[in-house]
C-alpha cells in the first residue's frame, strides 16, 4: 500500500478483505429483503382475511402497522440492554430461526387474531436481532472503513425494498397459477411470500451461524456491584446525555426524522394541494429514495475532506432548508428536485451519524445506544405522524398579501412542512455548534479544502525550516503498531547508504523531556488526576524542548532525523482520544514546534486489538495504553483522516504485515524523496538515538 487516502471508500476491496463482514452484510441483505416482502405479505394477508368489509380492512391494515411500530418504540431501550449482554452471534441466529417459524405459522394457522400475535411477536425478536447487528459491524471492519460497511449495510436495508415489491407481485401471481397444482397455498394471495420469506430468515441464521465475531470489550465496573439491566438502561440514556458530541447527535437524528415523519404524513396532501394526483405522489416518492441513495452513496465521498461532525451538521441545515424549498416553490416538478435535495441531505446526515456512533461509542454500551437512538426515532415519526395532519388540518389554507397586487395561497400541508423545515434547519445550526471539532476553522475554508482536492499548498503553513535542511521523518501510529521497530530499520539503511541518521522520540526525546514524560505516562493521578489540558500543555511543552535540542539542530547538520512520534500524536491522543477541540491543540502544537513540520509522516495502521496483543508482552500498561478500545480506535481513526486531508506528505502502511515488508515499502517509497546523503555509503557514523528510557 502506498499513500492511502483516508477513510477508505473502496467497496470491492472491504468485501473481498473482510469475508465476515460480506457475511453479515449477505445475511443483513436477505433478512432486510424478507423484512419487506413480510411485511408486504402481512399486509396482504391482514386485507385477505377481512375482504369484502372495507372497515374492518383498514382497521386489520393499520393494527399490523402500529404493532410493527410500537414495540420498538416502546420496549426498545430495554431489548438494546439485554441484548448488549447477550452473545451477540447466538442473538441474531435465534432471532432469525425465530423469525423463521413464526412467519411459517402466519398463513399455517390462517387467522387474524395469530397474524397480530405473531406480528407482534417478529418485531420483539427484531428489537433483539437490530442491536445485535448494528453492534457488530464496527467490530468487523477496521475503523476507517466503517464508512462504507455503513454505507452498503444501508443499501442492503433500504435497497431490498423495490425487489422485494416486485418480488412480492410476481409472488401473488405466481399462486394465482400455482393454486390448482398445490393445494396448500388456496389460504390467500399473500402466502407464497410468506413461505419465501420464511425461508430467508433460515438462510440468514445459516450464514451467520459461521460468522467469527470477536468476543466484546467488558469493561469492570466500578464498586463490584452487580450491574442490573434497569441500571444498564439508566446508563445508556445516561451516556448518550452526557456526551456533547452524542447529545449533538441524538437530538440532530431525532429532528431529522421527525422531518421525514411531516414528509410521510403530510406527502400525500401536500402533492393534492399542486394538483398532482397518484402518479405525482409516485414521483416525489421516488424523488425521495434516489436522493437518500446518492446522499447515502456518494455523499461521504464527495465531502471526504470534511470532518464528520461538521458534515452531519451542516447536511441537517441544508436537509431543513430544501424542506422549506420544497414546500415554497408551488409546483410539482421543481419541488420534486428540491425533494431529491431533502433526500440527498438526509441520507448524508444519517450515514454521517450512524458512522460516529459507531466510531464514537464504546463496544460495550453500543447495543443500548443504537437501540435508544432506534426506540426513540420511531416514538418521534409515530408521533409527528400521528400530529402532522392535525396541525396541517387547524392551519387550513393560508393567503399571504404582501402586496395588493400578488398573493399567494398556501395549503395547510405546504405551511407544516415549513415549519418542520425551519425546525430542522435550526436544529442542524445547532448540532453542528455542539458537536464542531475543528472550531476556529471556519466552514467556508474546510468546504474549500474538501472541493478541491483537500487544499493542497495553498493552505500549508509554510514550515519553518533551517537553511542548510537534512530530512525529518515522522513515525506515527498507535502504541504497539511497530515504529520502535521500523524507526530502528530505516536507521540501519540510511546510515548503510552514508546518512548521518538522528533517532528520536516524544515524549521524553531530552532530559527535560524525560521527566515530563515520567509525569505523562505514569502519572496515575488518584489524587489530582491529570486534566486533558494540563496533558495537551505538558505534551507541547515536551515538543518545544525536543525540536529546540534535537530536531533542529540535526536538520541544521543536513541529518536525517527519525522522531517516534510527533504533533499528529498530539492531534489524536489529545485532540480525538480527548476529544478538545483539533484546532486548539494543533495551535499550540504549531506554538511549541515554530511551525516544524516534517517532510514525511508516516502512520503504521493496525487496529488496536492487534496493537494491543503485541503490547501484552510489556510488563505493564501506561496511562495512555490503558485507555479504552473506543478511545484507541478515535486515536487510530483521526491518524488516517490526516492522512488523508494531506497525501503528499503522508504514507500509510499496512502495519500487520511483516516489519521487512513494512520496511521495503517504506524505503521505496523513501528513496526518492532523500537528499544525498553527506558521508560516503557504509562508513558512516552509527546512528545517533537519543537515549529513551528502557522499555520493559
Ligand atoms: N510488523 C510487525 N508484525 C508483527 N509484530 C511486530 C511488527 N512490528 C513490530 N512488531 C512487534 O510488536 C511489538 C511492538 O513494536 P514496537 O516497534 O515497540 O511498537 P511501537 O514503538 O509502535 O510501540 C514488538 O514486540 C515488536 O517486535
Ligand atoms: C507525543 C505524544 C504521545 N502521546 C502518547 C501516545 C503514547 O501512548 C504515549 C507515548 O508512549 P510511547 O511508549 O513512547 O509510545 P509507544 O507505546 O507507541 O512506543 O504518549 C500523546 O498522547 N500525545 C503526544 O503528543
Amino acid at each position: 500500500m502506498t499513500a492511502a487516502a483516508a477513510p477508505d471508500h473502496d467497496v470491492r476491496a472491504l468485501l473481498r478483505d473482510h469475508p465476515d463482514f460480506r457475511r453479515m452484510w449477505l445475511s443483513l441483505m436477505l433478512s432486510s429483503f424478507g423484512d419487506w416482502l413480510g411485511m408486504l405479505a402481512k399486509l396482504g394477508t391482514a386485507a385477505g382475511l377481512t375482504v369484502g368489509d372495507a372497515t374492518q380492512t383498514s382497521v386489520a391494515v393499520s393494527t399490523v402497522f402500529i404493532l410493527q411500530l410500537a414495540p420498538a418504540a416502546l420496549l426498545g431501550p430495554l431489548a438494546g440492554a439485554l441484548a448488549d449482554r447477550l452473545d451477540r452471534r447466538l442473538t441474531m441466529v435465534v432471532g432469525d430461526l425465530l423469525r423463521f417459524a413464526l412467519f411459517i405459522s402466519i398463513p399455517i394457522a390462517g387467522s387474524l387474531t395469530w397474524l397480530f400475535v405473531a406480528t407482534l411477536l417478529i418485531e420483539l425478536v427484531t428489537l433483539f436481532w437490530g442491536p445485535a447487528k448494528d453492534a457488530t459491524v464496527p467490530n468487523l471492519v477496521p475503523a476507517r472503513k466503517l464508512e462504507v460497511a455503513n454505507q452498503i449495510s444501508l443499501v442492503a436495508t433500504y435497497g431490498s425494498a423495490p425487489v422485494a415489491g416486485l418480488a412480492f407481485i410476481l409472488l401473488t401471481l405466481l399462486t394465482g397459477v400455482l393454486d390448482n397444482l398445490l393445494p396448500f397455498l388456496r389460504g390467500g394471495q399473500s402466502d407464497l411470500a410468506m413461505y419465501v420469506n420464511a425461508v430467508t430468515f433460515l438462510v440468514a441464521a445459516a450464514v451467520i451461524w459461521r460468522l467469527d465475531i470477536p468476543p466484546r470489550e467488558v469493561r469492570p465496573r466500578e464498586g463490584g456491584l452487580a450491574p442490573t439491566l434497569g441500571r444498564d438502561i439508566v446508563e445508556g440514556w445516561r451516556f448518550v446525555g452526557g456526551s456533547p458530541l452524542l447529545r449533538g447527535l441524538v437530538f440532530g437524528m431525532l429532528v431529522a426524522f421527525a422531518a421525514g415523519g411531516v414528509v410521510l404524513g403530510l406527502g400525500r396532501a401536500f402533492v393534492t394541494s399542486l394538483g398532482a394526483g397518484d402518479p405525482g405522489y409516485g414521483v416525489v416518492v421516488m424523488a425521495v429514495f434516489a436522493g437518500v441513495a446518492l446522499g447515502v452513496w456518494q455523499g461521504p465521498r464527495w465531502l471526504s475532506g470534511l470532518s464528520r461532525r461538521r458534515t452531519f451538521g451542516l447536511a441537517l441545515s441544508l436537509a431543513g432548508v430544501s424542506l422549506v424549498l420544497v414546500a415554497v416553490v408551488g409546483n410539482i416538478v421543481v419541488a420534486s428536485l428540491f425533494v431529491v435535495a431533502l433526500g440527498l441531505c438526509t441520507g448524508l446526515a444519517y450515514v454521517s451519524a450512524y458512522t460516529l456512533l459507531g466510531l464514537e461509542v464504546d463496544d460495550d454500551v453500543r447495543g443500548r445506544t443504537f437501540a435508544f437512538v432506534g426506540s426513540s426515532t420511531r416514538v418521534v415519526i409515530i408521533a409527528v405522524m400521528l400530529v402532522a395532519p392535525w396541525v396541517a388540518n387547524a392551519l387550513g389554507e393560508r393567503t399571504i398579501a404582501p402586496s395588493e397586487h400578488w398573493s399567494v395561497t398556501y395549503a395547510g400541508s405546504a405551511l407544516a412542512m415549513v415549519v418542520a423545515g425551519v425546525i430542522t434547519g435550526v436544529a442542524g445550526v445547532v448540532s453542528f455548534r455542539q458537536m464542531d471539532d475543528r472550531r476556529g476553522t471556519s466552514l467556508r475554508s474546510d468546504l474549500v479544502r474538501a472541493f478541491t482536492r483537500r487544499g493542497e499548498a495553498a493552505e500549508d503553513p509554510a514550515p519553518v525550516r533551517p537553511p542548510a535542511s537534512g530530512f525529518f521523518l515522522a513515525f506515527e501510529g498507535g502504541d504497539g503498531s511497530g515504529k520502535t521497530t521500523q524507526a530502528t530499520l530505516l536507521a540501519d539503511w540510511l546510515t548503510q547508504r552514508g546518512h548521518e541518521v538522528v533517532v528520536t522520540r516524544e515524549p521524553g526525546g531530552t532530559a527535560t523531556g524525560r521527566e515530563l514524560r515520567e509525569v505523562l505516562l505514569s502519572h496515575r493521578g488518584d489524587a489530582s488526576p491529570l486534566s486533558p489540558r494540563a496533558e495537551a500543555l505538558l505534551f507541547a511543552a515536551d515538543r518545544a524542548q525536543h525540536v529546540a535540542e534535537v530536531v533542529q539542530p540535526g536538520l541544521r547538520r543536513g541529518a536525517v532525523v527519525l522522531t517516534d512520534r510527533y504533533v499528529d500524536s498530539s492531534l489524536a491522543y489529545q485532540g480525538a482520544g480527548r476529544d478538545l477541540p483539533a484546532s486548539e491543540v494543533e495551535t499550540l502544537s504549531t506554538w511549541a514546534t515554530q511551525g516544524l513540520l516534517p517532510d514525511l509522516t508516516v502512520v503504521l495502521d493496525v487496529d488496536p486489538v492487534t496493537a494491543a496483543q503485541r503490547r501484552a508482552g510489556r510488563a505493564a500498561e501506561d496511562r495512555m495504553e490503558a485507555e479504552s478500545r473506543a478511545f484507541h480506535a478515535r486515536v487510530r481513526e483521526q491518524f488516517l483522516l490526516l492522512a488523508g486531508r494531506d497525501p503528499r506528505r503522508y504514507l500509510v502502511l499496512d502495519a500487520t504485515t511483516s516489519p521487512e515488508t513494512v520496511h521495503a515499502k517504506l524505503r521505496e517509497h523513501l528513496e526518492p524523496l532523500l537528499p544525498a546523503a553527506t558521508g560516503v555509503p557504509g562508513t558512516a557514523p552509527e546512528p545517533v538515538t537519543v537515549p529513551g528510557p528502557v522499555r520493559s
